[in-house]
């Protein structure tokens, strides 16, 4: 691992944007990567990133690439961060341009869509043998452009790799904390989209403070039984990557998964709803994901079953609801809190 790394970020929206701006203002020689050539163009001219963080200031340290081969020539260090739905396709463009010695971090929060395959699983598989760190936590982009106070978490199985990563982006108001569990790091990441689009709901209908409680707490027990079944380490889930970005999400309106909800809640259709939006919304494919994974391990999850439906229109949000409230009454923790399930 070389001492004076090389960064190049794919993915030029607004987490994109921001990670590489925390590297680059610590010195870090940094490329960013994006497929709109024109859009690197002006963020290069006028240093900003109008459309997504039109308010930061991108400091003179970034560079602009548009040319992915160029982008990479070199980096020893390559941060992904296009949305889910891509990631396999990125990864598959770069594997024949990479430097040998380059390793692999990725923010993207989601899973393969259409086999619920972990991003970890692909970065294996594609990029054997190369270090790879997952970096999640409660981080709305646009805060963390602000400068204001942060916390997130670095998994890597390579912990000198989790480190790198962690200090690449350390700031004054920027600290991210180090761990070996990838795959809890990343479910919690990903679910928590799908469990804001429940408490987003519930508010649109205007269905109280209470509501908006018990569905956090127990989609949080749908996120320690899938993760337990898969393996997960429970602290990891009660940690920033599960807990905190669940209460994030679920309770900040910068989400966009947590407003979908909410403008599905007011009546408006998925796709209006989307295109308000106008960024991505990974729930809209991770809620497919998380379903088939607990369908895989005979899991039965309620509420995020309920966003999955809801979001493919079989069901109205007021009829989900009911399906909730309607389900029979059991004990809070049949099997104690980290089960097993
Ligand atoms: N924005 C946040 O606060 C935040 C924080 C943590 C994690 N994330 C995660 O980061 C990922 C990216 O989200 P974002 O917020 O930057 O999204 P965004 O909507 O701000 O920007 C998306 C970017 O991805 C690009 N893109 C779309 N399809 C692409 C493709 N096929 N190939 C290459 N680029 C493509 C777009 O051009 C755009 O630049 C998501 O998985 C999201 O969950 C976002
Ligand atoms: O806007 P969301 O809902 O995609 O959330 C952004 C980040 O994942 C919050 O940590």
């Amino acid at each position: 691992m070389s001492d004076q790394p090389i960064l190049a970020v794919l993915g030029a929206g607004s987490w994109g944007t921001a990670l590489a701006t925390l590297a680059a203002r610590n010195g870090v020689p940094t490329r960013l990567w994006g497929r709109n050539a024109a859009a690197l163009a002006a963020m290069a001219a006028t240093r900003r990133n109008q459309r997504y963080l039109p308010d930061l200031e991108l400091p003179a340290g970034l560079a602009f690439e548009p040319d992915l081969a160029n982008a990479l020539h070199g980096a020893t260090i390559v941060l992904i961060v296009v949305p889910s739905h891509a990631f396999a396709e990125m990864l598959d463009e770069i594997v024949p341009l990479l430097d040998p010695a380059a390793n692999i971090a990725w923010a993207t929060k989601g899973f393969e869509p259409g086999t619920g395959r972990f991003l970890h699983e692909l970065v294996a598989e594609k990029l054997p043998g190369r270090a790879a760190a997952v970096i999640t936590g409660p981080s709305f982009a646009r805060e963390v452009a602000g400068g204001m106070p942060s916390a997130v978490t670095v998994h890597s199985e390579d912990e000198a790799f989790a480190q790198q990563i962690a200090t690449l982006l350390h700031a004054p108001n920027f600290r991210a904390y180090t761990g070996k569990d990838v795959l809890g790091a990343e479910l919690g990441g990903a679910m928590k989209n799908v469990l804001a689009v429940a408490t987003g709901v519930a508010d649109g209908m205007q269905l109280g403070l209470n509501a908006r409680a018990g569905l956090i707490t127990r989609g949080m027990n749908e996120m320690l039984r899938l993760g337990v079944a898969l393996g997960a380490r429970p602290e990891t889930l009660m940690g920033l990557s599960g807990l905190g970005d669940l209460v994030l999400t679920c309770t900040g309106d910068l989400s966009r998964n947590r407003r979908l909800g909410i403008a599905l809640g007011q009546g408006i259709g998925i796709h209006e709803a989307v295109a308000q939006i106008g960024q991505v919304v990974e729930s809209v494919v991770t809620a497919d994901e998380v379903v088939r994974l607990a369908d895989k391990h005979d899991l039965d999850l309620p509420i995020s079953k309920g966003v999955r439906a809801v979001l493919h229109g079989e069901v109205t949000p007021v009829e989900g609801l009911k399906a909730l409230m309607a389900r029979e009454q059991k004990p809070e923790y049949p099997k104690g809190l980290f089960g097993p399930y």
